[in-house]
């Protein structure tokens, strides 16, 4: 079975359970991609709609490790260039928790040489997505903050659960800038205005609020997630492939572009400031913010 898990962060039997039920309903007319049979995600490509899977698989949170960003990338990579492929579902194999953004352990007092391979893999894993040949849908079935958000505004489409669940680049809030190129997803998804307040304060919006700022564009209950993302992929695969392509690609190039010129940059700039104290201790602080559970959404 392609499952491992760290049973300190395994909350309950019922949610392996339910991965392993998803995985057996799922092998019928799907093939199962994932990278390897450790993989912190599980990937699947129905080969009758064109349609892939990918359930990021990191309990209890998703929190974007080396790891996590690797795997992401590989399973890209293979569905990218398989030609029968041409929509992709991003999802989380934990319901209520899409993807805690970037995971602490990586951030805090880390070695350099490390830090630096994140960064980067992080950047192509952005970069990857935002570009993507595929259609692309995030089904957001839980929270999404900071790199969970970001994820989520790589994909052309956004359908979330509705509940207590909160998204947003809430950077600020940990005493860090959201990198430019989050800024400009940001922007280039809710307008410069509502960017604008969203990233200086940090907010994190509810199901509601993202809806109505447009950073998703659909909530539904939790378990109709997956099947409007279906449905709604249907409607991107109405489109001749190569006429989506094309204009994804005007519409992101722009973006991609000035990323592109100023990736090794935004790479050192990252390195100076995660390797500065005064960021590891406010990084610090947050992380004992977090413990008392004192974050909230607007
Ligand atoms: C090398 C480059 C490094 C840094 C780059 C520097 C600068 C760039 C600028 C900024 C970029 C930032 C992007 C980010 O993504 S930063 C991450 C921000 N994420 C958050 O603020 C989310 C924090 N988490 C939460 O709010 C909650 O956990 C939750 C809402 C997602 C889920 O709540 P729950 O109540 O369901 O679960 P918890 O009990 O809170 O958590 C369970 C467990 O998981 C641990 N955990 C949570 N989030 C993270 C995480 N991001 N990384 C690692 N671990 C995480 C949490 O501590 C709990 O652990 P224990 O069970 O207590 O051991």
């Amino acid at each position: 079975m392609a499952l491992s898990f760290n049973p300190r962060l395994v909350r309950g039997v019922s949610r392996c359970h339910a991965i392993v039920t998803a995985k057996m309903a799922l092998a019928a007319s799907c093939r199962d991609f994932s990278a390897a049979e450790k993989s912190t995600v599980i990937v699947n490509l129905n080969d009758n709609t064109g349609v892939a899977t990918i359930q990021l698989n990191r309990p209890p949170v998703n929190s974007l490790n080396l790891q996590l960003l690797t795997d992401i990338k590989i399973a890209l990579d293979k569905l990218q260039m398989k030609k029968d492929c041409r929509g992709m579902i991003l999802t989380s194999s934990s319901p209520g928790i899409f993807c805690a953004g970037l995971d602490f352990m990586e951030m805090h007092n880390p070695q350099e040489g490390r830090a630096r391979e994140f960064w980067r893999s992080l950047q192509e894993v952005w970069k990857m997505l935002y570009g993507s040949r595929l259609a692309t849908i995030a089904a957001i079935n839980g929270h999404s903050p900071a790199g969970g958000c970001l994820l989520s505004l790589t994909c052309d489409y956004r359908v979330m659960a509705q509940g207590k669940f909160m998204i947003g680049l809430n950077e600020t809030l940990l005493g860090m800038v959201a990198p430019f190129w989050f800024q400009d997803t940001m922007t280039n998804t809710i307008g410069h205005r509502e960017a604008e307040k969203a990233l200086q304060l940090g907010l994190l919006y509810s199901g509601e609020n993202a809806l109505n700022v447009g950073l998703i564009d659909e909530l539904v209950p939790p378990e109709k997630v997956m099947q409007t993302a279906q449905v709604q992929m249907q409607t991107w695969l109405k489109i001749p492939d190569l006429a989506r392509r094309l204009t994804k690609e005007q519409m992101r190039g722009p973006t991609l572009q000035k990323f592109v010129q100023r990736q090794n940059e935004d790479v050192d700039q990252i390195m100076k400031f995660i390797m500065d104290s005064a960021t590891q201790r406010s990084l610090g602080i947050y992380l004992n913010t977090l413990k008392h559970k004192q974050l909230t959404s607007v």
